[in-house]
């Protein structure tokens, strides 16, 4: 018979065998290592669940408590594949080498809208703004400002911004994304208090090596959480509907209702709203006009 029910979150999974964190008020010990039956093979790194130990001082999963939210990825044969779960913010990572493409920044924030998690826009190496940034590229920082996302400088060589970043992620479990050589795993390293004590622990037991099909969960400093691993950062936004596109562009909200249509997708239909918001510069032109294109490949792709 069970005694106990203790809750936790996932750390990571190495297949049967999950790292769990004690969520308990003051535990005992701050990890555990929980067995969970095949019906839990869905558990992923951020899950919440509950758990409690057994005879042979290990412990198992009871159950696997109700998510906010989850980030998927094509798997096998396409079907979705959950890789983390219960992510309040993504942090969308960006530079001026590689170059920042704004039509990908906005990709990051329809998938922030989809999971209806928070994103903060960081524009890491600011020591090559300068040399890089051009008038076009402030004006759309500017907007995205003024549409309600925050952005911030960041140098991860210098530390430039990144108490601030620290801060913005106290209290919250947050992803890094973005393209390849833009700087994650710099800023992760100044943000992590130290690298991968939870992982150690398991490994360290013989359990097996560590697959990339897994994430991780990282504990920072003021309650705050890192879900990090190479299938996380390079998060792409799966198939979605025009309705989830128009959607992800938050500032067209206030505009939609008035559109003549309901199901007006704000392109060559009469008496759009969003449209005359953007002649009367209350839109950014840019971002619409990113929003057309992206339109249009979207039902380019649905077409063929
Ligand atoms: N000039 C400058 N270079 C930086 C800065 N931050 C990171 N870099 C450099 O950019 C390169 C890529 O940094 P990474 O941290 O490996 O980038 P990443 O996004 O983790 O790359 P992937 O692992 O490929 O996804 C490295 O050579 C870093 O030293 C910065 O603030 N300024
Ligand atoms: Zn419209």
């Amino acid at each position: 018979m069970k005694t106990e029910v203790n809750t936790g979150r996932v750390v990571t999974r190495f297949g049967a065998e999950l790292l769990v964190e004690n969520t308990e008020d003051n535990p005992d010990i701050p990890h555990v290592r929980c067995t969970a039956k095949r019906k839990f093979d869905t558990i992923v790194c951020g899950d919440y669940i509950t758990w409690h130990h057994n005879e042979h001082g290990n412990a198992s999963v009871d159950d696997l408590l109700p998510r906010t939210n989850a980030l998927t990825r094509p798997g096998y044969r396409g079907r979705p594949r959950t890789i983390a779960a219960n992510i309040d913010q993504l942090v969308i990572v960006n530079s001026w080498l590689p170059e920042t493409s704004w039509d990908l920044v906005d990709r990051y924030l329809i998938a922030a809208n989809q999971l209806n998690a928070e994103a903060i826009i960081v524009m890491n190496k600011s020591d090559l703004a300068e040399a890089h940034a051009t008038e076009a590229d402030w004006q759309a920082m500017k907007n995205y400002e003024e549409i309600g996302y925050p952005v911030l400088q960041l140098n991860a060589h210098t530390g430039e911004g990144i108490e601030q970043l620290k801060q913005m992620m106290d209290d919250k479990t947050s992803i890094f994304s973005g393209r390849s050589g833009v700087g994650k795993s710099s800023i992760a390293n100044r943000i992590l208090p130290t690298s991968d004590i939870a992982v150690g622990i398991i490994s360290d037991s013989g359990e097996g090596k560590h697959t990339t099909t897994t994430a991780d969960l990282y504990r920072l400093e003021n309650k705050g959480y890192l879900i990090d691993s190479p299938g996380v950062r390079d998060y792409a936004l799966g198939d979605i509907s025009t309705q989830e596109l128009a959607d992800g562009y938050i500032e067209f909200a206030q505009y939609q209702n008035n559109c003549r249509f309901h199901n007006c997708t704000h392109d060559h239909e009469p008496r759009c709203a969003v449209r005359t918001a953007v002649e009367n510069n209350e839109i950014s032109k840019e971002r619409y006009l990113r929003y057309l294109d992206a339109l249009h490949t979207l039902k380019e792709n649905s077409n063929s």
